[in-house]
C-alpha cells in the first residue's frame, strides 16, 4: 500500500443554522489523483476552504502525511499547492511577476521547470494581471502550482477557463504529478473535467459523500439498463423489486434494474416469450446524471 498523504476525517462545517459539510470522510494516497465530484453548491469549495483552514471546522480532523494540519498550517501549507476555483491576481502585476510571488510564498523558486509550463500553456509572462482573461489567470496560478515541488496538488475547478488544448496540457502536467508520486484533489461538478486523470473519487451532495470508490465499483452499484424483445404484454413486471422506469412499446420493453434483482428479473422474463434480451451497464455520464438528478428530484418533492 502507498503512502496514505491526505487524511480527512468526520469534517463537519456550519454556516450558521446551515450545515454545509457533513462528517466527510476521505484519504488520498501518494501517486494517486482523487476526483471531488458534486452539483454546484454541494460543498467541495467548502471542505477545500476548511481542510486548508481559511474556514473553521466545527468538527473533525485533517492530517498530511500525519501532521495535524488544522493545527499546524504553515508546516503543512509548504507541503501543498493550491488552485482556487476563482483565481484572484494582482492587478497591477504581470503575470510573470505574480508566478514568482506566489512560488516564494510557499517558499519555492523559479526553476526550468517554471519556464517551460509558461511556454506550454503559451502564456504571455509580460502582461499585466488586470488585461488577463479568465483563462490566463487560471494558467498563472496553474503554472505557479505545477512548478512546486510540493506532496499534495489542489485543485478547485481547474479547467473552467481553459480551452480544449490547454485542458490536454493540464491533464498531462497531473498525469507527470501521478508518476512522480505525487497525491492530486481534484474538484469538480463536470465529471469530463476529471474522469481521465482520476483514480478514485467521491461524490458529494449537500455537504454530505454519497459514493466513494473507482468508477468500476460505482458502475457496479448502479442499476444496469435492460432491453427486451417479449410475445406477451409484460406490463406486471413494473411491479417487481428493483425495476425501474419500466416501459413497453408494441413487442419491446426497457427498464433499469439493480444488480442484485437482475437473475430474478431475467427468470421472470422468459415468462413473457423472451425473444432477445440486451443488458447494458450505464455510461460513466448516465451514472452521474442519475446521481445529480435524485438530488433535484429530492429538492423539488420538499
Ligand atoms: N461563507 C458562506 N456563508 C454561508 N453559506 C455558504 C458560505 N460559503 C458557502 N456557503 C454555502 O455552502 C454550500 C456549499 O457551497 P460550496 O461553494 O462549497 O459548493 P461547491 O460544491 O463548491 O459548488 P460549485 O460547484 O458551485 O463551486 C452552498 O449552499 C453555499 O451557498
Amino acid at each position: 500500500m502507498t503512502e496514505k498523504i491526505l487524511q480527512v476525517e468526520q469534517i463537519n462545517k456550519y454556516f450558521g443554522k446551515f450545515h454545509a459539510l457533513k462528517d466527510v470522510s476521505f484519504d488520498i494516497h501518494a501517486g494517486e489523483v482523487f476526483g471531488f465530484l458534486g452539483p454546484n453548491g454541494a460543498g467541495k469549495s467548502t471542505m477545500i476552504r476548511t481542510m486548508l483552514g481559511m474556514l473553521t471546522a466545527d468538527s473533525g480532523k485533517v492530517e498530511l502525511s500525519g501532521i495535524n494540519m488544522l493545527a499546524q498550517p504553515v508546516i503543512t501549507h509548504r507541503r501543498i499547492a493550491y488552485v482556487p476555483g476563482d483565481v484572484y491576481l494582482w492587478p497591477s502585476l504581470t503575470g510573470g511577476e505574480i508566478i514568482d510571488l506566489l512560488l516564494r510564498m510557499g517558499g519555492h523558486e523559479h526553476t526550468a521547470k517554471t519556464d517551460e509550463l509558461i511556454a506550454k500553456f503559451e502564456l504571455d509572462p509580460t502582461k499585466k494581471a488586470r488585461t488577463y482573461s479568465k483563462g490566463n489567470r487560471q494558467k498563472v496560478a496553474l503554472i505557479a502550482a505545477f512548478s512546486a515541488d510540493v506532496d499534495l496538488y489542489i485543485f478547485d475547478e481547474p479547467t473552467s477557463g481553459l480551452d480544449p488544448l490547454q485542458e490536454l496540457n493540464f491533464q498531462e502536467e497531473v498525469m507527470s504529478l501521478k508518476v512522480a508520486g505525487k497525491a492530486v484533489l481534484l474538484s469538480s461538478h463536470i465529471l469530463a473535467e476529471v474522469e481521465k486523470v482520476m483514480d478514485r473519487l467521491a461524490i458529494i451532495r449537500q455537504g454530505k459523500i454519497i459514493e466513494m470508490g473507482n468508477l468500476k465499483d460505482l458502475q457496479s452499484i448502479a442499476s444496469l439498463k435492460v432491453e427486451a424483445r417479449v410475445q406477451k404484454d409484460a406490463q406486471a413486471l413494473a411491479t417487481l423489486s428493483g425495476v425501474l422506469n419500466f416501459e413497453q412499446k408494441n413487442d419491446t420493453i426497457r427498464f433499469s434494474v439493480q444488480h442484485q434483482d437482475l437473475s430474478a428479473v431475467t427468470a421472470e422474463l422468459a415468462k413473457y416469450g423472451l425473444i432477445d434480451l440486451k443488458v447494458a451497464m450505464p455510461t460513466l455520464e448516465e451514472l452521474f446524471m442519475a446521481y445529480y438528478r435524485d438530488e433535484s428530484e429530492e429538492e423539488h418533492a420538499k
